[in-house]
């Protein structure tokens, strides 16, 4: 199989690798964000989330991310790893700051934005992993469980905590938690946007495995993609599609819907009050650190 191996990436001297010899990445002009690189031995495909502070994902950033999982597709890598490049932080959710008091049009090219790197990675052909390397709240549960396998780090915290910000989880975001996470569980939690910590977070499902470095977490996520070896690639995509085609179905024939009712709800005066409030309780923490 031809593998691609110079693909959108940022080289970045901070992020340790492992496999530099075996990996190789191509800096571009237009990945700000992300750093994406092809490991030359087994075919595997890594995405990592580089946007510090704390990886919000902003327009930008979402669409470097549709960018990668594209060409991890087209070029028929062997799977497809994301992580972050942050010690604490796997990725915050979205960036409030895109909603918060937005710009018109900008809203509305970062909400398709969203809906677009979402639909790609979940109906992404190649199996998919993350390894979560940090908090993931929000954006980041929804980025994590859009993924097949979900490997996390000690004593961080993932879950849709929507509520507690004001804002509803749209029922895209609630399908794919439901995928991996009983009913009843997920209702509770999302209703009080409860953020799991990584113990509680493997004991009902929502991750499947524990390990205690980003380097163990890699090798997890190789280890899954590895037990696809001996299935037939072309199989493998359409038996996954028949598991997700419904809520990809969905999502794509109402996206303008969608987008509608993101809008009617974050412009409200009361929720634009209460994600400004949020804010600075986020801001205030950060300064007293
Ligand atoms: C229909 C509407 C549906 C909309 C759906 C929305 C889904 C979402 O994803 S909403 C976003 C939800 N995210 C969160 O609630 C996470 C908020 N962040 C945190 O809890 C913490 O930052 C952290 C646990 C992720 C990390 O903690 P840490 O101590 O390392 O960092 P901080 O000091 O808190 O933050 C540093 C810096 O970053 C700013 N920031 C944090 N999160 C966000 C964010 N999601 N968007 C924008 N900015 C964020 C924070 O304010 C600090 O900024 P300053 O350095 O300027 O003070």
């Amino acid at each position: 199989m031809n593998i691609i191996r110079t693909v959108r990436s940022v080289a970045f001297s901070s992020i340790p690798n492992r496999t530099l010899s075996t990996t190789r990445s191509l800096s571009t002009p237009s990945a700000q964000y992300t750093a994406f690189e092809v490991n030359d031995k087994t075919g595997i495909a890594t995405l990592t989330l580089n946007r510090p502070p704390v990886n919000s994902l902003n327009l930008e950033l979402l669409t470097e991310m549709r960018n990668c999982l594209k060409d991890a597709e087209t070029n028929k890598c062997k799977g497809l790893i994301i992580t972050s490049s942050s010690n604490s932080v796997f990725t915050a959710g979205l960036d409030l700051l895109e909603m918060y008091q937005p710009q018109d049009e900008r809203v509305k090219s970062f909400w398709t934005a969203l809906q677009s790197m979402w639909m790609e990675l979940y109906g992404s052909k190649i199996p998919t992993a993350a390894a979560i390397n940090g908090h993931a709240p929000a954006g980041g549960c929804l980025i994590a469980t859009a993924c097949e396998y979900r490997v996390m780090l000690p004593n961080f915290t993932i879950g849709l905590n929507e509520t507690l910000i004001g804002i509803v989880a749209p029922k895209w975001f609630v399908s794919a938690f439901l995928n991996v996470v009983p009913r009843r569980v997920a209702e509770q939690a999302i209703t009080q946007g409860k953020l799991f910590t990584t113990a509680e977070a493997h004991n009902v499902g929502l991750v499947d495995d524990v390990v205690n470095t980003k380097e163990e977490a890699i090798a997890k996520c190789e280890q899954f993609i590895g037990s696809f070896k001996n299935v037939n690639p072309y199989a493998r995509a359409l038996t996954k599609q028949q598991f997700r085609i419904k809520e990809l179905q969905e999502l794509e024939q109402q996206r303008e819907k969608d987008l509608q009712i993101f809008l009617g709800l974050i412009m409200q005066p009361s929720v634009q009050k209460a994600m400004g409030i949020y804010l600075e309780g986020l801001k205030k923490k950060s300064k007293k650190q």
